[in-house]
């Protein structure tokens, strides 16, 4: 069975974080592990408080993963601090895995900083240049950047300057856009329209967290980047459509769903079979 890590916070909610993150993993088929770089205390209204890993922890648990176990693909989530950014970069230099996506998770939803301010220029300088993909939203492009981005053209400038940056190629995501949430996939060269229907709904806490996920268990399935991207695509469609009303605030995506569906279908398939 193909593998992926992520090297993330965790939720307490359960909606975002290394919970969602395996969750997606399980469901896109592969075997998920972790590295927990921070413990938030979070709901699907708020962070309460934000507790970081020590360094020597995060890193034995890099290598206690690596030292064993064949990793297809990583995945970055969560890093709060300049020291976990260092401590996360050099594991990923040691052990030079082919795939990295890296979501650069700076703000919640609630509006609680994941990210130090001050850790910003270490993950632009040490963290992108790692990244085979980077799946920023439209806010954290623009921190990357320092610059607004307001309509497609922005897009696509913001794409090629984040390559510029050292990222292999870019996931810009548009859900913050006004109108469809259309993604823009550029590779290096090429962009490519990925294009959203908007779907109406208050529980969308972890949305980030689950596509970027998937687009790395498509990855270490052995679909190429664009194939990735697209099933990431459809597969967070799939999970805000059937997003759960857990909680009082955002809920969680629905990870669950096509699993059920895909067992109910095996089953209508396993009667014809006796027959
Ligand atoms: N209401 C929505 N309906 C359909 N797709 C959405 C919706 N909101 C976000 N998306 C999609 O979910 C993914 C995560 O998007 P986004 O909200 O921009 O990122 P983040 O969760 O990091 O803030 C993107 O593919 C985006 O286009
Ligand atoms: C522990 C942790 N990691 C990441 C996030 C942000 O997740 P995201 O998918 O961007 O969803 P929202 O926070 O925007 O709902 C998080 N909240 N917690």
């Amino acid at each position: 069975m193909k593998t992926a890590l992520t090297i993330a916070g965790s939720d307490s909610g359960g909606g975002a974080g290394i919970q969602a993150d395996l969750k997606s993993f399980s469901a896109n088929g592969v075997f998920g592990m972790s590295v927990i770089t921070a413990i938030t205390a979070q709901n699907t209204q708020e962070v309460r408080s934000v507790q970081d890993i020590d360094v020597n922890i995060i890193r034995d648990q890099i290598e206690a993963v690596f030292d064993d176990i064949t990793v297809d693909a990583v995945k970055i989530g969560m890093l709060s601090s300049a020291d976990t950014i260092k401590t996360v970069t050099q594991g990923l230099q040691k052990y030079a895995p082919s795939h990295i996506v890296l979501d650069p998770v700076m703000v919640s939803k609630g509006g609680h900083h994941l990210l130090r301010q001050e850790a910003v220029t270490s993950l632009i300088d040490h963290m992108l240049p790692l990244a085979t993909i980077i799946t920023p939203n439209i806010p954290e492009a623009e921190v990357i950047l320092g610059y607004p981005i307001s309509n497609k053209k922005d897009m696509e400038k913001a794409c090629m300057d984040m390559t510029k940056l050292g990222a292999r190629s870019v996931l810009l995501k548009g859900g913050h856009m006004e109108g469809e949430p259309d993604d823009l996939y550029y590779d290096g060269t090429n962009f490519h329209w990925i294009s959203g229907t908007r779907i109406e709904t208050k529980n969308t806490h972890g949305t980030g967290c689950t596509l970027s996920s998937a687009i790395a268990a498509n990855l270490a399935r052995g679909f190429d980047m664009l194939e990735a991207v697209k099933r990431g695509k459809s597969y967070i469609h799939m999970a805000i459509e059937h997003s759960l009303d857990i909680g009082n605030g955002h809920g969680p995506t629905n990870h669950f769903y096509d699993l059920y569906r895909k067992a109910k279908m095996y089953q209508e398939a396993e009667k014809t079979w006796s027959n």
